[in-house]
């Protein structure tokens, strides 16, 4: 069976819309991912109602606090039975082991590396003096060697880190398809070069959630992969 790596990203403020439009795509996507706008306006509640659709969860959270924090944080959401949930790298690696002790067995616990949105000068600014390519495949290893289950990274980086870490899960956001803009992301590819890259997981919110006609979005990225 050919499996649809495409994740559709519900960054909608209202949970009707969200639904509709996660039901009108539902045959063309493999899975919904439900972030930090929509938990935080819907919590528990909200993913019980998209669970209904009967799609696999990726909760992104993005959680990056104390171990003991993001620990307590992974049981309160176990009920949820996310298929994956995100941290972030830069917490560390206790924080990433505690977290991937505290989740369910069935959830994978995939660590963000350098945002998509971010790009060299962002990363000076904030005192990192790698760039993008190098941050991301220092924080996979580290991510890789607190047992975690895969990474986020752009694109543009995932061909490297697979590489290096063959049965990795790998979780790529910043596609755009060939037309259309580019929004807050710096480090884009289409989800054609992703998947051939390595990508696991291809999360594409605007490009279909804000398309004139969502279905017809949906299919034709379905039709390049
Ligand atoms: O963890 C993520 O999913 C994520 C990491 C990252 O580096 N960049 C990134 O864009 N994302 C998420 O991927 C989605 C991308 O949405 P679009 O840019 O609308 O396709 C958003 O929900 C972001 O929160």
């Amino acid at each position: 069976m050919n499996h649809n790596p495409v994740f559709l990203a519900l960054d909608l403020p209202r949970l009707d819309s969200a639904e509709a439009l996660a039901r009108k795509v539902a045959g063309h996507i493999g899975g919904i991912k439900l972030g930090l706008e929509f938990f935080c306006a819907h919590g528990h509640h909200g993913v019980h109602e998209l669970h209904k659709l009967g799609l696999p969860i990726f909760l992104d959270l993005k959680l990056h606090d104390i171990p003991n924090t993001v620990a307590a944080a992974m049981q309160a959401i176990h009920v949820l039975e996310p298929a994956i949930v995100t941290v972030h790298a830069a917490g560390g690696r206790a924080m990433m082991e505690d977290a991937k002790a505290a989740a369910g067995e069935n959830t994978k616990v995939v660590a963000v590396t350098v945002l998509t949105s971010l790009d060299d000068d962002d990363l000076t600014a904030i005192g990192v003096k790698a760039d993008p390519a190098e941050q991301a495949l220092r924080l996979a290893d580290l991510a890789h060697s607190a047992g975690l289950d895969g990474i986020v990274c752009s694109g543009h980086e995932v061909g490297a880190i697979h590489k290096q870490w063959k049965d990795g899960y790998f979780v790529v956001p910043g596609l755009r398809p060939a037309e259309g803009g580019n929004g807050d992301q710096k480090r884009i590819v289409t989800p054609r070069q992703a998947r051939d890259a390595g990508a696991s997981v291809l999360v594409i919110g605007r490009p279909i959630s804000r398309a004139e006609d969502p279905l017809a979005a949906a299919k034709a990225i379905e039709a390049t992969l």
